[in-house]
């Protein structure tokens, strides 16, 4: 307990430190790792997100989570609590109770957490236990917990069983100095459930402490995201929550049209859009993240292309079975911003054929002149179409409306940008359900303008420095 004195230790925990907080107080871990997207099932139905909270008793895991929840308003979202999944004591064990130990995971049903979660996941109602601290059994009525599009699974010991963790898209871990935490349970366990401090402190050094070192801390390497000070870390749930928004958001315009691909988001992902988007930011910095987001579109869109098994003899004379991607490609890029893009695809394929389109409004009639230079076989080739910004889907639909025309397949069409916005993508992915888009992240919208926001201004003036005064 170090110096402090509880009431001191429950002061100090009370007050909301706004001051001196950094971003990197938010401890993030594998900072490069892409965090995994929730997925689609067989049937169609999209997984709703799983967001997992652990972190030891009274860390502040519900605190988070109830201010992750206030500010995900937008969402349809539901909280399950482990602690909902304590077994309910036998006669024996009541007789006893100061001998059971509730912080072992032996103390859950993770099999009855399993199947809840599961259902969930799936798209069904579920009944959750109605878990009573005073009895220590479950009570009626069940709570009911319908499906949503997240679900936050918070609890000590939530990271503890692989298979729970399994289902989580993202994992956040609060961590508490251990002397707030006693502070604050003995003030929740004496004033919201009634016992007495000479109980709650005999659990805590019989049961609570060596379980959190034993099974809790062990825990925490594998979290996404490490919380100090729980939710007097504001910066940090701000900064989940934006994250959340971003893949959310993303989430809900990948589950309307198939072929919309956006590259998973990262806070690294996120670091060099904050860059770019920032009208401070030096031409060199632009060109510099720009160039960085417009190779991993371009090693995304690769991706997508069709490859076939290759085996080849490696120099241990071991046969190594892999694959050979289609060799029939070509790029076209949409002066004068795609051509921003053709470096990287270069960069990426060897000698690739590089064609143009040019696209020009003609007054305000909606009217478009197209100039192109394509190669003249380009309708056996799979084709990468760049342009960094999809807006109003105009020009993009003048564009792969050419290649059509041309004779390439529109299966063979992807779509390479930095940013779209959503009526872009509306437009696009409705007339040509057959392209594939790539993107790496989806915008709020279009302004009055038709520019796209918060988007980043003219990309092609910023990137090749022709809005210099
Ligand atoms: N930042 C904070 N400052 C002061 N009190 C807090 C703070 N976070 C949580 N508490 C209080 O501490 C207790 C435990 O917090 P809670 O979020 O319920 O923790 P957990 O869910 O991890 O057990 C609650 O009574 C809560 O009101
Ligand atoms: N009948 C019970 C069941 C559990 N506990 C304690 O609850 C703690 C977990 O809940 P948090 O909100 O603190 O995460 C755990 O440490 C158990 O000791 C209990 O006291 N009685
Ligand atoms: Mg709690």
């Amino acid at each position: 307990m170090g110096s402090k004195s509880v009431e001191e230790l429950l002061e100090t925990s009370a007050e909301v430190h706004f001051s001196g907080l950094h971003l990197d107080e938010l401890e993030m871990l594998n900072f490069e790792k892409e965090l995994p997207t929730t997925s689609t099932t067989e049937d169609g139905h999209r997984e709703p997100f799983v967001i997992g909270v652990a972190g030891g008793s009274a860390s502040g895991k519900t605190t988070v989570c109830d201010m992750i929840i206030e500010q995900l308003h937008d969402q349809r979202v539901v909280l399950v609590s482990q602690k909902s999944f304590y077994y309910n004591l036998s006669k024996e064990e009541m007789a006893r109770v100061h001998e059971y130990n509730f912080d072992h995971p032996d103390a859950f049903d993770t099999e009855q957490l399993l199947s809840c979660m599961e259902d969930l996941k799936s798209g069904l109602a579920v009944n959750i236990p109605n878990y009573d601290f005073k009895t220590h059994r479950n009570i009626l009525p069940a709570r009911k917990v319908n499906p949503s599009d997240v679900i936050i699974l918070e609890g000590i010991l939530i990271f503890h069983d692989p298979r729970v963790r399994e289902l989580m898209n993202i994992k956040i871990f609060v961590d508490t100095d251990a002397d707030i935490r006693l502070a604050r349970r003995i003030r929740r366990d004496t004033v919201d459930k009634s016992r007495d401090i000479r109980t709650v402190l005999d659990q805590y050094s019989k049961f609570v402490k060596p379980a959190f070192e034993d099974f809790i801390l062990p825990t925490k390497k594998y979290a996404d995201i490490i919380i100090p000070r729980g939710g007097d870390n504001h910066v940090a749930v701000d900064l989940i929550v934006q994250h959340l928004h971003t893949k959310l958001g993303q989430h809900n315009l990948c589950k309307i049209y198939s072929n919309l691909y956006v590259i998973q988001s990262t806070f690294q992902i996120r670091g060099m859009h904050t860059l770019i988007r920032d009208a401070n930011t030096t031409k060199h910095d632009f060109i510099f993240y720009s160039d960085r987001l417009i190779r991993l579109v371009v090693e995304h869109g690769l991706g997508h292309l069709p490859f076939k098994e290759k085996q080849v003899i490696t120099p241990t004379g071991s046969v190594y079975t892999g694959v050979e991607f289609c060799k029939r490609l070509c790029g076209i890029s949409v002066i004068r911003s795609g051509e921003s893009m053709e470096n990287a695809l270069r960069a990426c394929c060897k000698g690739i054929k590089i064609g143009k389109i040019l696209i020009h409004r003609e007054g305000d009639n909606g009217q478009q002149l197209i100039y192109h230079n394509l190669p003249k076989d380009i309708s056996d080739r799979h084709v990468l179409l760049l342009d960094p910004i999809l807006g109003t889907g105009n020009s993009a639909v003048q564009a792969i409306s050419l290649l059509l025309q041309k004779g390439v397949q529109e299966a063979n069409i992807i779509f390479l940008n930095l940013i779209s916005a959503p009526q872009g993508v509306h437009v696009v992915c409705k007339k040509f359900p057959r392209i594939k888009i790539v993107t790496s992240e989806i915008e709020n919208g279009l302004n009055e303008d038709f520019r796209v926001i918060p988007g980043m201004g003219e990309f092609g003036d910023r990137y090749f420095g022709t809005d210099d005064d």
